[in-house]
């Protein structure tokens, strides 16, 4: 028999909002498939865009491997927020790997934070903050109960996020513009980032009809610049965005009845990776109000910890 068949197999797949990736994985770590296209949350692409995903995903790893027996998978999915969207997405992915010759041992089908929460802490006390696009705050007693806050989506929600942020910097501009706040820096750094000329142009850009959620957060990178040349406005926009985080995660550290036990932090998504000024000033205030907690930023590719969870599912199995 070939030596990788008596190996345990590991499918996971990471379905986020923009962009989802597939793995099959030996249990020691060898990378036997690995595929990345378009986002797949069935609540905005719907049911029919996601499993269109997941069977050319599914497949191109079958035809890659030959590979049907999996000890286990696991499927990180965005969307999944109530027990009808699990069940819904449950529907996709049992129709999608019906149509390949897959055995899968172990089955699991889970929010996408909550996934890559559990492969980060497994079944200790923990939270996970995430501000990338959107922003969201997932935590766990370590006793399988999971709390978040947060998450609701751009148009009420996202505090703090990359979206939300871009959002804060057009309306700054717009609003010194029309003589209701002063002039900031950030409208010069946003019409060289657009490479446009005029703030009409930049109405153009935003109600542009291929403009996306990823567009409007992709402003916030101009932030740190205009912090480092002492812009108010900016300085304001971040300092806020920072608040907000923290009010998810303390918000999430009420809901699991924190005490002061050990209990990490984990930070991810591009705006904590990349943002320091907004990282620090969020490590300040969760330093100042919780001193004992730990903080640590997440430095793998977000594939990399649903492996982990898909490792610790066959752990427990
Ligand atoms: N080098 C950088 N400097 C500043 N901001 C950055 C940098 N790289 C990415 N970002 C910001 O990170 C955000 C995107 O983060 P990320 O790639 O984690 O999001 P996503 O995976 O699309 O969204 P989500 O995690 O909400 O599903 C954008 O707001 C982008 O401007």
């Amino acid at each position: 028999m070939d030596q990788r068949m008596k190996q345990s197999i590991i499918l996971a797949v990471d379905g986020g909002a923009t962009k989802t990736t597939i793995t099959l994985r030996t249990i020691q770590g060898e990378c036997l498939f690995e595929k990345t296209t378009t986002g797949s949350n069935y609540q905005t692409i719907g049911v029919d865009a996601v499993s269109v995903i997941l069977n050319d995903l599914l497949h191109g790893a079958y035809l890659s491997t030959k590979l049907k027996s999996i000890d286990v998978a696991v499927f990180a999915m965005a969307g999944i927020d109530t027990k009808s969207d699990l069940e819904m997405v449950t529907q996709i992915i049992e129709q999608s790997l019906q149509n390949t010759p897959f055995h899968i041992e172990n089955l699991v089908i889970e929010n996408d934070v909550q996934a890559t929460l559990i492969g980060l802490v497994q079944n200790t006390p923990g939270m996970l903050l995430i501000s990338g696009t959107g922003s969201i705050a997932f935590g766990t007693d370590g006793r399988n109960r999971f709390f978040r806050t947060g998450g609701w989506g751009h148009r009420a929600s996202d505090e703090g996020s990359g979206y939300w942020i871009g959002r804060q910097i057009l309306k700054g501009i717009f609003r010194a513009e029309d003589g209701l706040d002063s002039p900031t820096v950030l409208k010069k750094l946003v019409l060289e980032k657009l490479k446009i000329n005029s703030v009409d142009q930049l109405v153009n850009w935003l109600y542009h009809p291929e403009y996306t959620n990823s567009h409007m957060a992709s402003i916030s990178s101009v932030l740190q610049e205009a912090i480092s040349l002492n812009d108010e406005k900016a300085i304001r926009i971040a300092q806020s965005a920072a608040n907000e985080l923290f009010l998810l995660v303390n918000a999430t550290l009420k809901k699991l009845h924190y005490d002061g036990e050990p209990f990490t932090l984990h930070l991810n998504g591009g705006i904590l990776r990349h943002d320091t000024y907004i990282r620090n000033e969020l490590v300040q205030f969760i330093h100042q109000e919780y001193p004992h907690i730990a903080i640590a930023l997440c430095k793998h590719n977000p594939i990399e910890y649903i492996v982990r969870r898909a490792k610790y599912a066959l752990k427990i199995s």
